[in-house]
């Protein structure tokens, strides 16, 4: 039994003429226990969609068809007794902007102990000693002053690190990153993606990653989805993808971040 399996997914909007097509039309996708897979493609492709579906979180007014399957647990239609459990122990989200998945109001300590109580039932000093040792993984400097920030304190960089803390507190099986490091300046960027994949590798987590940025997706996954317009127009291997696209959309893709990558050099 896969861990994420994505069975002709579409996903349409309620108030769209009845014959818009599809914002995600009739996707396929599979990811076994440790496995790494990407999702590229422009904005407005449908990753996110993708992403907030496989963890029932579609916006209202959007609706999703077929089957998403997370260890055998059917997700769309499911109600929130069923989506619950498997938030968080299954599949766990890092959203693009940090700021947006904190909570302004509260405290960066208590923002990790929330999960870490909910899904590992710990209490007073061991709930504590938890919640150090979820910040010491993610490289956060200054452990006693991280627990008592607030959000807007520390830096996107920092806020990224704890929103992966939270994100990982309750031991999930799949990861699904977002475009996790597209608010953050490149050599901050550099530091996130090898904390990720040091953190995917070492607890031998699955991971969907999801990104525009062909070079940022090609550093941390196997296998990439291309998507177009809501359609899978290409998949396969990352080195084979990259190096001899096959479907025009993904060669407009690779060409225009070799132009960014030879613009930028030439400065
Ligand atoms: N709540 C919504 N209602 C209607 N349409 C939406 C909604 N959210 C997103 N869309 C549309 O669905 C399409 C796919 O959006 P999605 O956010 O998945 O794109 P994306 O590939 O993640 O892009 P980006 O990288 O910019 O986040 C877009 O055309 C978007 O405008």
């Amino acid at each position: 039994m896969s861990l994420l399996r994505i069975d002709r997914l579409s996903i349409s909007s309620a108030s769209a003429a009845p014959d818009a097509r599809p914002l995600v039309d009739e996707l396929y996708l599979s990811l076994e226990a440790g496995a790494r897979l990407g999702l590229i493609g422009e904005s407005g492709s449908g990753k996110s969609l993708t992403s907030l579906a496989i963890t029932g979180l579609l916006p209202s007014g959007l609706a999703g068809s077929g089957s998403i399957t997370l260890n055998g647990v059917e997700v769309i239609g499911a109600d929130e007794r069923v989506l619950q459990p498997l938030r968080g122990p299954v599949a766990s989200i890092v959203f693009q902007e940090p700021l947006t998945a904190l909570d302004p109001l509260m405290r960066v300590g208590r923002q990790v102990a929330g999960p870490i109580r909910r899904h590992r039932g710990l209490r007073g000093g061991a709930l504590d000693t938890a919640v150090r040792a979820a910040l010491d993984e993610v490289a956060l400097p200054d452990l006693d002053r991280m627990l008592r920030a607030y959000p807007h304190e520390i830096s996107g960089g920092q806020r990224q690190r704890v929103a992966i803390a939270i994100a990982l507190a309750s031991r999930p099986a799949l990861l699904i990153a977002d475009e996790p490091t597209t608010a953050l300046d490149v050599t901050v960027q550099a530091e996130v993606l090898a904390l990720l994949n040091r953190l995917v590798a070492e607890r031998e987590m699955a991971l969907l990653f999801i990104s525009h940025d062909l070079a940022v997706v090609s550093s941390m996954v196997d296998e990439v989805v291309v998507l177009s317009n809501g359609v899978a127009v290409e998949r396969g291997p990352v080195a084979r993808v990259l190096s001899a696209p096959e479907h025009e959309y993904t060669r407009r893709l690779v060409a225009s971040a070799r132009a960014l990558d030879n613009a930028l050099e030439a400065l």
